[in-house]
């Protein structure tokens, strides 16, 4: 029988904790040096919209330098896990672009 896994990463931030994006960038820089998941799919989760304070994504991805992310696809998403905006769409996303790479 053949065995095929599926990877990707997902990585929540939240958007209303700006003292720890910082701390979050690093984290998240690490994570995707990891070799083992080299070009696996990432996808940013900006959590949180649904607070006033929240950054909004685009200033994330800013932040996190994003854009110099060339090694793997990665798409960042806003969303609220507590009125579950967003969420199908991130999810979406990972099956898209799971399904690509397949190919
Ligand atoms: N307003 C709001 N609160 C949220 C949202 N998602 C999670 N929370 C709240 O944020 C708090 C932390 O959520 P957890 O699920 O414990 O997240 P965690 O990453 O384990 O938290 P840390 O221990 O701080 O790293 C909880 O009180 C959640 O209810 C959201 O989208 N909006």
């Amino acid at each position: 029988m053949m065995k095929t896994s599926i990877l990707f990463q997902i990585y929540v931030i939240d958007s209303a904790d700006r003292k720890r994006f910082e701390e979050t960038g690093q984290e998240l820089a690490e994570l995707l040096d990891e070799e083992k998941l080299s070009a696996v799919p990432v996808l940013i989760f900006a959590n949180k919209q649904d607070l006033l304070t929240a950054a909004p994504a685009s200033e994330i991805a800013e932040g996190l330098n994003l854009h110099t992310i060339r090694d793997r696809m990665w798409q960042i998403q806003s969303c609220s896990a507590l009125t579950g905006e967003g969420i199908q769409e991130g999810m979406n996303w990972v099956c898209k672009s799971v399904n690509s790479k397949k190919k």
